[in-house]
């Protein structure tokens, strides 16, 4: 396991030694250890059923570890919520959508805890709220019943929510499931800002294809964590079958003609989204679209 270093610029998220066993006797996560500093993008990887939201929910306070702690900013759960630092952005699954309330009011929600108990919003909530709708571009849908709106409009409203609350950790569940490329581009163009102002973006997420594009950092579990750091040193073959076993497909070519004329091996992996390929030392060959084009033109010069 590797030694967990702490700094003390926050926000900084430190997981340790936490195991969760539900009432039935499950045991849902087993001594996962991690610890992610402030401005980062990180992916929270694993498969169906291996402790990803069990672990969100350590993090929110919605679960108490049977063992093992959860401090962000050096900060126990308990004070963490007091502070409003956690936001979370839920998988579209677990909200009721017929709920009657409008845009505006889901958005005003993330300002509650701002408020006393009589939760009359005063001008500053109002502005926030407004705010953080105009940032997500849902402006014009403020009166809309909630129910009324597209899975990407309703991820934008939850993200609007995030934002009004003021959370310097953001907890996202499935962001890009039933969100289209465009949607898909103005979320990961806001997660960038936040993290430029210092927020811990934590994403869950099944769509592995994506992962290098946009995540500088990966935890990786399997009801613990099983590797954890910047995202070219943890997205490797080895450790994605580690975590995946037969869940993915995987091809090798011995002769490739994919991304270069040398007849390297190639190994690639898919999720059936997006394919990653992975070179002879089981590394990724390229983190982006834009490097991927780069190596093709360097190997079309170099064969030339
Ligand atoms: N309230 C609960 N009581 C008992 N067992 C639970 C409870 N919630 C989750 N589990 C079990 O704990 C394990 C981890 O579940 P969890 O929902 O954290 O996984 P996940 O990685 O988020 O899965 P998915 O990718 O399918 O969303 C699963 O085996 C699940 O059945």
């Amino acid at each position: 396991m590797k030694e967990i270093a702490t700094q003390e610029v926050g926000p900084s998220l430190t997981v340790e030694n936490v195991s969760v066993i539900y009432p039935n006797g499950h045991q849902a996560l087993h001594n996962a250890s991690f610890h992610l500093d402030s401005g980062t993008i990180c992916a929270l990887v694993g498969v169906n059923g291996s402790g990803k939201s069990t672990l969100f929910k350590s993090i929110m306070g919605f679960v108490k570890p049977t063992a093992g702690t959860v401090r962000i900013n050096q900060l126990p759960v308990g004070e963490v919520l007091k502070q409003h630092l956690v936001a979370y952005v839920p998988q579209s699954e677990d909200v009721d959508w017929q709920f009657p309330v409008s845009v505006w009011d889901v958005v005003m929600m993330g300002r509650y805890g701002a408020m006393n108990f009589l939760r009359i919003p005063r001008a500053v909530d109002k502005r926030k709220v407004e705010e953080s709708l105009k940032r997500v571009s849902m402006w014009d849908f403020r009166d809309r019943q909630i129910g009324e709106l597209s899975g990407g409009q309703k991820k934008r409203v939850f993200l609007a929510r995030a934002l009004a609350q003021g959370g310097r950790v953001i907890l996202l569940d499935e962001p890009f499931t039933g969100v289209d490329v465009k949607t898909e581009q103005s979320i990961t163009t806001l997660l960038r800002e936040l993290r430029e102002s210092g927020c811990i973006i934590f994403v869950s997420t099944h769509n592995l294809g994506s992962v290098p594009e946009f995540c500088d950092q990966v935890v990786l579990i399997n009801r613990t964590v099983l590797d954890y750091g910047k995202t070219e040193d943890v997205f490797t073959a080895q450790n994605l079958a580690l975590a995946f076993g037969g869940a993915l497909r995987e091809f090798q070519f011995e002769q490739s003609t994919i991304q270069d004329h040398d007849g390297r091996m190639v190994r690639v992996m898919s999720d059936d989204e997006r394919p990653l390929v992975f070179g002879k030392d089981g590394h990724l060959e390229y983190m982006d679209r834009g490097q991927h084009e780069e190596l093709l033109r360097k190997r079309s010069e170099e064969h030339e």
